[in-house]
């Protein structure tokens, strides 16, 4: 990716892509080509239903009369098994299963410095974040293979715990370029259908209009920040969304709306990976899973009490009970 200032730039881009090039500096090489060397299974390229498909793509894209993404009508499933993830040689996730479908929202909880975080830059492909082992795949695809960007394209959405602010980029510029990138080329969504799409996605999270033309979390508070990532999730329309600590930072109100509209995008083609520190995100947005994740992987799993008990009882009965004496990864298992 590049894109200079003033007068930037910005070549096709996903937006996780972008923030972690961002954030780590790297380079996204322009010209990116969508991936569609798929060899079975059930993924799908986004192309239009009217146009050749190659061979190896087994269906069509279906697109929705106002340009929304609503690409697979399948229902995905997520599969991470024994995953193994290491930051600066140190090991923080130390062999986590999980499976992740289509309609299902899980919940990841857990003490802090456990790994939650870690986990999710690594499903999305932080590259700071080094996978030693294990497998992930969205159906039946390898995702460890793929690029952060062709990850987003495939549709993995990362809502991070703290996004960066990119000056120089309105947040409507870099929507657009997520989205047209998630859409696919030849599939670009027109300028005036965006921003109608926009301003309504907006008006539901409420947005002020005119953070569309400010930069992309320059200045933001917390709270804005986080809605601003709600708004791209419903924007981008992608089949797993994990979604990192959006409670922290918003007040009740805004927890209310934010949880509303994750509510509003739940559906038997997307699944769900939110991870919270508090049960009363959990109220709003009901889970089907609660896991709770210690050193490094993922010690207990229950329902929606589970997140009850833990509210009542903090962590601690949970790690007599399964001879827990340092919960983090820095602990010798
Ligand atoms: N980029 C990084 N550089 C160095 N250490 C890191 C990095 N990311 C994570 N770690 C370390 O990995 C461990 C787990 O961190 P992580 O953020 O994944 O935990 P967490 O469970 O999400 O914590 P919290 O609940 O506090 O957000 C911590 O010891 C942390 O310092």
């Amino acid at each position: 990716m590049r894109w200079t200032r003033p007068g930037f730039r910005l070549s096709a881009a996903p937006r996780a892509a972008f923030a972690f090039s961002t954030e780590c500096g790297n380079v996204i090489p322009e010209n990116m080509t969508p991936k569609v060397n798929f060899t079975g299974g059930r993924r799908r390229p986004w192309v239009r239903p009217d146009r050749e498909l190659p061979d190896t793509v087994p269906y069509e894209r279906i697109r929705t009369g106002n340009g929304e993404v609503d690409a697979d009508m399948s229902s995905p499933v997520l599969k991470i098994e024994d995953l193994h993830v290491s930051v600066d040689g140190k090991e923080i996730v130390r062999g986590l299963d999980l499976t992740v479908k289509g309609g299902e929202i899980h919940a990841i909880m857990g003490p802090n410095g456990t790994g939650k975080s870690t986990l999710a830059a690594a499903l999305m492909g932080h590259p700071r974040y080094e996978v030693t082992g294990g497998r992930v795949t969205l159906d039946g695809e390898d995702i460890l293979a793929m690029s952060v960007d062709e990850r987003a394209r495939a549709g993995l959405f990362l809502a991070m715990q703290y996004p960066a602010e990119v000056p120089g980029v309105s947040n409507a510029n870099f929507l657009r370029t997520a989205l047209n990138a998630r859409l696919g080329e030849g599939n670009e969504i027109p300028v005036i259908k965006f921003h109608r799409m926009l301003q309504e996605k907006m008006k539901q999270l409420g947005i002020d209009p005119s953070f569309a033309e400010r930069y992309l979390n320059e200045g933001f508070s917390g709270g804005e920040k986080k809605r601003n990532e709600i708004l791209q999730l419903a924007m981008l329309n992608p089949r797993i969304a994990i979604l990192d600590e959006i409670d922290s930072g918003l007040d009740i109100d805004a927890l209310r709306i934010v949880a509303d509209a994750v509510n509003a995008v739940r559906s038997p083609e997307r699944g769900f990976l939110i991870i919270t520190h508090y049960q009363r995100l959990l109220e709003y947005i009901v889970p089907d899973h609660v896991h709770v994740m210690m050193q490094g992987r993922i010690v207990k799993s229950g329902d929606r009490e589970l997140a009850r008990e833990l509210e009542r009882k903090g962590y601690d009965w949970l790690k007599q009970e399964l001879g827990i004496v340092d919960e983090t990864v820095g602990a010798e298992v």
